[in-house]
């Protein structure tokens, strides 16, 4: 029997990274898993505790083994904004795993445009006048010229509570 793996978000690059590593032996689900913080996390703090509140509320959902939660967020060291990254998993009988994925600075042009009320996303699409590039690339992927996609910096995220899990 598979087991059910659900990932608290809609978003089509988070789910891509968990299919990745979740292929044989699970089934990944889609929830829509609220953060319990702000839209736009304004820290490392606050992006990982949005992760871990989506992660737990996923995994309530019937037959699910484990829950998953992904969040991007903007940090701040000294006087520069950085992209952060942050994922848990929470197993059925209440185990919480965390890992950290890359930071990259933005450029000082997207800084000025997060002005509060604008999120990350809102201001790439505006930047690189396109449409639902979190779905792709991400901002991660603009700022590394296609090098690092926002689904294999997820999936990197995904690999480190897989494993965590699994040694436990
Ligand atoms: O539907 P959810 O799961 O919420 O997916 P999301 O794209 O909104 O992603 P997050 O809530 O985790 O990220 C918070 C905000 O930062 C944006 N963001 C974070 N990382 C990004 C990236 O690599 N590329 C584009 N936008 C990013 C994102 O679109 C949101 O506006
Ligand atoms: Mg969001």
């Amino acid at each position: 029997m598979k087991q059910i793996v659900y990932i608290g978000t809609m978003n089509q690059a988070k789910i891509k990274a968990v299919e990745a590593v979740f292929s044989e032996g699970y089934e990944v689900r889609c929830c829509d898993a609220p953060s319990g913080v702000s839209g736009q996390p304004y820290s490392d703090e606050e992006t990982r505790t949005g992760a871990v509140n989506r992660a737990k509320y996923s995994v309530k959902e019937l037959d699910a083994s484990f829950g998953i939660g992904l969040e991007g967020g903007i940090m701040q060291i000294e006087s520069r904004m950085y992209l952060c990254n942050w994922g848990a998993l929470v197993t059925n009988d209440g185990k919480v795993f965390e890992a950290a994925g890359a930071r990259v600075p933005l450029p000082e042009s997207v800084e000025k445009m997060l002005d509060g009320n604008l999120e990350l996303g809102e201001v790439m699409d505006i930047w690189t006048n396109e449409k639902g590039i979190r779905h792709r690339e991400g901002a991660i992927g603009i700022f590394t010229n296609g090098l690092v996609s926002r689904a294999e910096m997820f999936e990197h995220i995904t690999k480190m509570l897989y494993g965590q899990m699994i040694i436990e």
